[in-house]
């Protein structure tokens, strides 16, 4: 038994000072003072939230443990105040069939300090040629297919996946990215401000199209969708339709198309795909998440090696890491600065929300009979995010040096503490 006392917990979208009773990995007493012969976590000075859930990072093992292991990624997770994350599957072996993924889980059991939930590919190798065996893949528990990295190709290969989602009551989460937008070395987006440094634009119907394509065929087969790193306003305009008209579907915002556009691009460390995009498709993203268009927010945690982003813009790899610095830097942007958003809502979208789309129980709130996943969180002190303080083995991230006012301090998983700061 442990027992958290004198914090500021978030309940019900309200902050109060309350204590909480975990036993067994669960929340089973919240109160205004609990007194209890067990050990205390003293939170006083700390606001208590719920473990935050993402469903968007990528691990690299087994496969690319040069980047990022399972271990390494999970602490990492801990550090930024998550607590269940969903892994997604370019990793090699690809987690496409029974066997490996039983391995791939095993290797997880034994190396997370988080949840984590893995991801299967929607098609074998993620090469759009054969949709795997999405039956014998849900006994393991999975019901989560992605291909991301890539998009699936035909729209023939995406319907027969999705007719395969709807009858086993699974998700296809996709990476929409039709390839014939992209040129050979095209990095940023497609707009003056930009491809006028001399890079390649990657214009907003590269991600749209196929989107637009996926929703069309959602609408055939009824299954439940969604959408990997929304980032152009055609695709939250194509959502919104989407959503009006019924459909089982929903969307992810990553934290850097909330905060960058393409004028702050300088170099490999603001390479990610899909690439940031204008000042209106950025307000599009925060205005979508406000009124229900986008459903959560996700990190796309994408941990490359120093060599690999050393290179030039055309042929560094794609991608940046997020998980550490993500719930600080939009605290302190959209809930501190701008007091546009309130605590709440953002752990909402960070926590509650994902949490329940993809369907994990007695998870993302406070409340008795809960998992004990919580974080304590420092929102009184200005610090700067410091890559050397990272868990993850990328450093590949933007933000190096921002001025955050709020600061992880301890994260509490089934009840056991799994980092501390
Ligand atoms: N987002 C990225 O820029 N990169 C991801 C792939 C992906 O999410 O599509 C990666 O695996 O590195
Ligand atoms: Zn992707
Ligand atoms: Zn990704």
């Amino acid at each position: 038994m442990r027992l958290i006392k004198n914090g500021q917990v978030l309940i019900d979208n309200q902050v109060e000072k309350k204590d909480i009773l975990i036993d067994e990995g669960k929340i089973i007493q919240i109160d205004d003072s609990i007194v209890k012969d067990c050990e205390v976590i003293d939170a006083a000075g700390l606001t208590v939230i719920p473990g935050l859930v993402d469903v968007h990072v990528h691990f690299r093992e087994p496969g690319h443990t040069e980047k990022e292991t399972i271990h390494t990624g999970s602490l990492a997770a801990a550090h930024g105040g998550f607590t269940s994350v969903f892994a997604m599957p370019n990793v090699i072996p690809f987690p496409d069939d029974v066997d490996t993924i039983k391995d791939y889980q095993q290797l997880i059991e034994k190396e997370s300090v988080v949840h984590t939930y893995p991801y299967a590919c929607i098609t074998l190798e993620e090469a759009s040629k054969e949709v795997v065996d999405m039956k014998a893949i849900k006994d393991l528990g999975i019901r989560w297919f992605s291909d991301d990295g890539v998009g699936v190709a035909t729209s023939e290969i995406m319907k027969e996946a999705m007719e395969k989602a709807k009858e086993n009551d699974c998700m296809i989460v996709a990476h929409t990215e039709d390839m014939s937008y992209r040129r050979p070395g095209a990095c940023v987006h497609d707009s003056e401000v930009v491809t006028s440094k001399g890079w390649l634009g990657i214009p907003s119907a590269c991600e749209s199209a196929q989107l637009i394509r996926d929703l069309e065929i959602t609408k055939e087969v009824g299954n439940a969708y969604h959408a990997c790193h929304i980032s152009a306003k055609e695709s939250v305009e194509a959502l919104k339709e989407a959503k009006t008209s019924g459909l089982n579907v929903s969307a992810e915002v990553t934290v850097h198309h909330l905060l960058l556009e393409d004028k702050d691009v300088v170099g490999p460390n603001w390479k990610m795909n899909p690439p940031l995009r204008s000042h209106e498709d950025r307000m599009s993203l925060i205005e979508g998440l406000e009124n229900g268009t986008l459903d959560c927010i996700a990190n796309d945690h994408a941990p490359h090696t120093y060599e690999e982003k050393k290179r030039s813009m055309d042929k560094a790899p794609f991608g940046i890491v997020s998980l550490e610095s993500a719930f600080a830097l939009l605290y302190t942007e959209f809930v501190h600065r701008q007091k546009r958003w309130t605590l709440a809502q953002l752990v909402n979208w960070m926590s509650a929300a994902p949490a329940k789309r993809f369907g994990l129980e007695n998870v993302g709130q406070i409340k008795e009979g809960y998992n004990a996943d919580l974080v304590l969180v420092d929102l009184e002190h200005e610090s700067l995010i410091d890559i050397d303080t990272f868990e993850s083995m990328g450093k590949n991230t933007p933000f190096n040096g921002w001025s955050v006012n709020a600061q992880i301090k301890e994260t509490i998983v089934d009840g056991k503490t799994v980092w501390k700061g």
